[in-house]
This record gives structure tokens, sequence and C-alpha cells, in this order.
């Protein structure tokens, strides 16, 4: 393959310290010369595959999972191309130190840990001058992604305050390492409107906006202006949400649905994998979507989307009524089952709330609330599926009581980081002898099934696939993330399970397919956008393969002439 020719601008310490540009010790001879470096490095040079074999070596060096967070983190800020060549070169290994559940351990101590910024930080009081920091950050630029946190809900750790910037950019990463977007092409941003964590708001350190959070109409105001800056500079952008608190994430999805594509990763991208995980599973069980009866422990941002996700395509594959299909859900928050007498529902559940009446005869605690334990009693769910954050709320006897009921229990404990799981994959297994077809949001080991062979534990994170929908999006220029572009993904995704071929395999593929997987999802999506006028290209259905395949980004090093008019 030719190496890609950069026009490059920079020169001598400016290139070493640009992390887009800086090739280290693999800079030739030639570019030495012309770049001013030759005095500036020691003399060998090296390929990309010694870097990268170095690096590992340091980088093993490091013990604690946090300790190669931080390391990693450097490499990002001074070679982009090295970074992301470790990474795909461990891929498997390295996704839990960038990603879920270490990245969580980093946003947690974020404001101990700073070093240098990792993107676009705007805040609360400096509003005024919001369209001068945006433009200054994305002067020159292309960009074609922007993930955006507000941090009130960070994975399962709650409020993080600035910190949440750290999931913004490790979703950003995920895109570029496994979607294949240009990392140059995409924004990380966190929309700091100040935190409610008081441990945050009483360390001296935090290097946030030390105030309580903005709320009701100055946020919305807020959240307005940085959208309407995105729609009016990047207009075919995707705008993705990451980790906003459940009511606002949801009212933000809805405003800004049919304006520009945006995309909800908690609701939309944790449905859609659920779904493909889902889909799987009932091919192993050989009956279909609308044969389940599901429970759904945890009515947050990801219990919503789930629900939805699953009960649209209930109703697109299976031809069933929408109210029919509703009557499958059964959702569990804090107080119990959500049944008419609950208090304070929120409207976006109004759909799946059961009749009071239903419940006749049932135990109830004494605040009139029924616990997870006598919903499965009665009503023998063939799907259980947990996003609350409440680590070990599956216990032995709700997981018994589930293989009670059904041949093969369907048990999808998702709740990141790995702590907060709501049953350890293996103790879901021996409690259920082998039975249980399982589901984590986290990686987990392979549990040992009776006949001695290993299990292995698909990680539905969404991670799976929200990297294909966006490149899917962003190749065909959607003007929106449409339902039935994210159904076509899930699809794919699901054609692609292991499970199929053989029914004791992993219900997902291995994160180490995620590349090739999510290549796959982004074909499925842009032709279904092109088949159905979503998208802004010009091209047949039949060429998306070819598009998706032209424009995946890889980390490369190009070949550099110097060009005072070039890129810096
Ligand atoms: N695997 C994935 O891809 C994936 C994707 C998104 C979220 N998640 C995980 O799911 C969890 C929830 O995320 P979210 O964004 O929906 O958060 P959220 O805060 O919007 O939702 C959590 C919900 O769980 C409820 N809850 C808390 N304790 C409970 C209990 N004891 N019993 C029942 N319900 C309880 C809360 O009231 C809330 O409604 C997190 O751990 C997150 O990391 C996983
Ligand atoms: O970030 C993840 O690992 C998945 C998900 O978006 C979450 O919030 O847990
Ligand atoms: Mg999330």
């Amino acid at each position: 393959m030719t190496p890609t020719v950069f026009r490059v601008a920079l020169r001598g310490e400016e290139l070493l310290n640009n992390p887009r540009f800086n090739k280290g010790t693999a800079f030739t001879v030639a570019e030495r010369k012309t770049f001013g470096l030759t005095g500036r490095l020691p003399s060998k040079v090296n390929t990309l595959e010694e870097q990268c074999e170095r690096a590992y070596l340091q980088l093993q060096a490091r013990d604690a999972p946090i300790r190669k967070n931080s390391f990693l983190q450097s490499l990002k800020s001074q070679n982009i191309v090295l970074y992301y060549t470790i990474l795909r070169t461990h891929l498997r290994e390295l996704i839990p130190i960038i990603y879920t559940p270490t990245e969580a351990e980093a946003i947690a101590d974020y404001s101990h840990l700073f070093r240098r910024s990792e993107g676009l930080y705007l805040t609360f009081p400096h509003q005024d001058s919001m369209e001068e920091d945006f433009l200054e950050q994305t002067k020159g630029k292309n960009i074609d992604l922007i993930v955006c946190s507000d941090s009130e809900a960070i994975l399962g750790i709650g409020d993080q305050g600035v910190g949440g910037i750290g999931i913004s950019s490790a979703k950003s990463v995920i895109y570029s390492l496994i979607g294949g977007i240009d990392p140059s092409q995409t924004l990380s941003v966190v929309l700091d409107v100040g935190t409610d964590n008081e441990s945050l708001l009483n360390d001296e350190l935090y290097v946030g906006w030390p105030h309580k959070r903005v709320r009701g109409e100055e946020y919305d105001k807020f959240i307005d202006k940085f959208v309407q800056l995105v729609r009016k500079f990047f207009p075919h952008s995707l705008l993705h949400f990451e980790d906003f608190g459940v009511t606002n994430a949801n009212r933000i999805l809805k405003r800004y649905k049919d304006a520009h594509a945006v995309f909800n990763d908690d609701i939309q991208g944790t449905g859609a994998v659920t779904l493909s995980c889902a889909m799987a599973a009932v091919g192993v069980t050989k009956t279909k979507l609308s044969d389940q009866r599901y429970i759904v422990y945890g009515a947050g941002s990801a219990g919503l989307g789930i629900t939805r996700q699953l009960r649209d395509a209930i109703v697109a594959t299976d031809s069933v009524s929408e109210a029919e299909a509703n009557k499958l859900f059964y959702l569990i928050d804090k107080h119990g089952l959500i049944k008419t007498n609950t208090p304070n529902i929120r409207d976006d559940l109004l759909d799946f709330v059961r009749p009071d009446e239903e419940w006749a005869g049932v135990k109830e605690n004494g605040a009139g609330e029924i616990s997870l334990l006598e919903t499965i009693k009665k009503v023998k769910p063939t799907i259980l599926i947990g996003c609350s954050t409440h680590a070990g709320g599956f216990t032995e006897e709700v997981v018994k009581a589930m293989a009670e009921g059904c041949e093969r229990p369907i048990i999808f404990p998702l709740s990141n980081p790995s702590k907060l799981v709501e049953v350890e994959p293996k103790n879901a297994n021996d409690w259920t002898k082998g039975k249980a077809l399982l589901a984590t949001g986290s990686p987990f080991p392979p549990a040992k099934m009776p006949n001695g062979k290993d299990y292995v534990i698909a990680e539905c994170n969404n991670a799976l696939i929200y990297p294909g929908l966006g490149f899917g999006a962003i190749i065909s220029k959607s003007r929106n993330m449409t339902d039935t572009m994210i159904i076509a993904g899930a699809r794919r995704l699901a054609s692609l399970s292991p499970a199929l071929k053989d029914p004791d395999d992993a219900l997902l593929p291995d994160f180490a397919d995620a590349p090739e997987v999510n290549f796959e999802v982004a074909v499925a999506v842009a032709e279904q956008a092109v088949e159905e006028g979503s998208a802004g290209v010009s091209w047949k259905k039949e060429e998306a393969r070819e598009k998706v395949r032209r424009h995946l980004w890889r980390p490369t090093y190009g070949e550099y002439v110097y060009d005072k008019n070039g890129m810096a």
C-alpha cells in the first residue's frame, strides 16, 4: 500500500509536540532533515511495529489497570498513530483499560489525575463565549462526530462533574478504534453545568465548576446553544449524547431527533445491542421475540431504551400490535414493579405500566411494592435484563426462580462497571446448572458448564454496535439517525452471533472482532439510510459496502512533505 502523503506546515519541536503528526523515532532520515529533527531524535529509525513493541513493554511494567490507563492517556497526547496501533494490536486486553471498567475509575478520580486537556470544556458561566470557544477548538477541522456528556449519570457511578469528559473521549476513541472514524474528525465535549456530587464540591482540587447542577430553563438554553452551534458549523455531523441523566436524556433526544442526526447511546445504542443479543438468544431457544415475557430491572435510560427497542422490533418483525407488544414487558425500578399505583411514574414509561388488578393477591412489602422475586414467581419470565446499578440484585433465589419457570432462562446483567453487575455470570451459570443464556455489560471470564466446557460470556455493551451505527450514518450523510437504521444495524449484528452456529457458544461476537463486526453494522445502516431516503448522498445502496470500506481510518504513518501552507 502506498503511504498517504501529507503536506505539513510544522517543524522541529512543534512537530514532535503535535500528537496527530508526531512519529517519534519513526521519522525517516529524509524527514528528519526536512523538518529540523535530526538533532532532536536519537539516530535509530524505528518501524511502527518496533515502536509498538517498546510501548507495550512500558505498559506492561505498570501493574494496576488505572496506571495502564494513564500511561495510554499520555501516549495518546504524544502520538496518535502509535496509540491506536497498540490498542488495535492488543484489542481484547486493552479495551477494558481505556473503556469500562477502568475508565470509570479514571473519571471518578479525574481532578486528581488531571494532566492535560482532552477535548472541549464548555462551562455554564462561560456561555457568552461558547461560540468563540467552540470555533477555537474546531478551527480548520472537518468534524464528522461530536460526543458530548453533561456527566449526570456516568456509567453506573453517577454524577461526575467535569470528569465526564473522560467518557466522551473514551467513546470517541472507540469510534475510531473499532468504527474506523478518523480521530482528527471527532470532538469530545463536556457540558459542565455543575455537579450535585458533594465529594467533588468539597474537594479543593476539583477542576470543574464548583456549583450545584443547573436545571430547568437555564439548562435547556445552555444545551440548545451548544446544539445550534453544532448544527450551524457541522450540519452533517453526528451528535452523540452520552451518560445524561434519564429525564434530560430522553427529552433532549426527542427535541432534536428530527432536526439533526443525534444519537443517545445509553438509550439507543444499549437498546440496539441488547436487541441483537436477545435475537441471538431466542435463536438458541428456537422461539420468537414475541413469545417471550420480559422483566427489565432498572427503568432508567438503558432500561427504557432496551424496552422500547425490543418492543419496536417485536412490532416490526412478528406482526404484533404495539399495545400487545407493550404487555410483554414488566419494568421494575427502585420502588419495585411499576404499576398503576406507583407514585411519580415518568411520562416515557407510561406505555409499560402494569394494571394494579393484575397483582391482586401477590405479596407486597410494607410500602405496597412488589419485588423482583415476587414478579418472577408470578410472571415466569423468559428474559431478565439488569440495568439498575444494583450490584448483586439478581440473588441466588431470583436466578433459581427464573430457572424454574423456563428451560433456558435468558439473563443479561448489564450494569457497568463490573463491580455493579447484578449477578456474576459464573454464579448465574452455576445456579442454573449451565442452562442460563448469559451476557454482561463489562467483560467477564468464561463460566464452566456442567460438562466441563467453557461458556463464553458475551459482552453486551453498546460499543459492539454504536461505532458502526455512527459510521453508517456519517458515511451516508444521514440527516437523522432513524429507528429503522438502528434496527437494520441490530439485525446485522445478530446475524453474526456465534450462538447461531453452536448454541453453547457466546451470544455475541467477541470484542476482538469488534472492528469487523462494526464494519458490517455500518454497511447495514448505510444501506438502510439510502433505501429509506434518510441519506444525503447520491450513490446507490449496492455501493454502501465499498463506500464504508474506502473511508475506514486505520492508524498508519503517512509520508510528510513540508509546505508552509500545509496542515498544522
Ligand atoms: N451494557 C451496556 O452497554 C450499558 C449501556 C448503558 C448503561 N449500562 C449500565 O446500566 C446501568 C444503568 O445505566 P442508565 O444510563 O440507565 O442509568 P440511569 O441512572 O438512567 O438508570 C438506572 C435506573 O436504575 C434504577 N435503580 C437503582 N437502584 C435500583 C434497584 N435497587 N432496583 C431497581 N432499580 C434500581 C434507578 O432508579 C434508575 O431508574 C449502569 O450501570 C450503566 O453502566 C450498560
Ligand atoms: O460506557 C459503557 O461501557 C456502556 C454504557 O454506555 C454505560 O453507560 O455503561
Ligand atoms: Mg453510557
